[in-house]
């Protein structure tokens, strides 16, 4: 795509959280899981490439002591379709025995949350705690909910704060909503 076309891509999108509201919400979200998690040394993984500025914003803000990683998974590539989850960096074995909490961007179908889970649980992980920042209203019953929740968006393919659209605009501080 051309510069050109970026531009016009987002000329045409629907703001839908402001980056005042994004920082708000960084930070209520901060105070939340430190709350919870006071007293916990976990392992907190971030999911690339989508969580890299929430994670970046988020990680200064926790008071508590932790041990960074990251996996990346990818359902979507470079598309607004959701297809089969493929695994780019695996759980490392650090995780078995430990306290996890995952940090991703949106969870939309909850799909590749749910398999997140499902493969730390099978490493050995005792215990997954999962903050996402945005939460997609969808009519379908999702196979899990995050326990931190950031901002709730419409059910449209929304990008910025770290989100993609057709890989582009990850940079934005705000988050948008494709139009149509
Ligand atoms: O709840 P779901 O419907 O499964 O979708 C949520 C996932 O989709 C996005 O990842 P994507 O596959 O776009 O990869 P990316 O992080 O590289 O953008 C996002 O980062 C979540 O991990
Ligand atoms: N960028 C982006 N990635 C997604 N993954 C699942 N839903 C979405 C979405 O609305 N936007």
């Amino acid at each position: 795509m051309k510069a050109s076309e970026a531009q016009a891509l987002l000329d045409g999108a629907d703001l839908i959280c402001s980056a005042e509201e994004v920082h708000i919400a960084v930070a209520r979200l901060a105070q939340e899981i430190s709350a919870e998690l006071k007293g916990e040394f976990p392992v907190v993984l971030s999911v690339m490439g989508g969580a890299a500025v929430f994670t970046g914003q988020l990680l200064p803000l926790l008071a508590f002591p932790l041990e960074f990683g990251a996996i990346e998974v990818t359902r979507y590539g470079n598309t607004t379709q959701g297809r089969e989850i493929t695994w780019r960096l695996a759980p490392r074995d650090n995780v078995r025995g430990r306290k996890v909490l995952v940090v991703d961007d949106i969870l939309d179908e909850g799909i590749t949350l749910a398999a997140i889970h499902a493969k730390l649980l099978e490493m050995g992980a005792e215990k997954v705690w999962s903050a996402v920042f945005a939460d997609k209203a969808i009519a379908k019953e999702k196979p899990i909910h995050a326990d931190f929740v950031g901002v709730t968006v419409p059910d449209r393919y929304v990008f910025g704060f770290g989100m993609d659209a057709y890989g582009l605009w990850r940079n934005l501080p705000a988050i948008y909503a494709l139009k149509g």
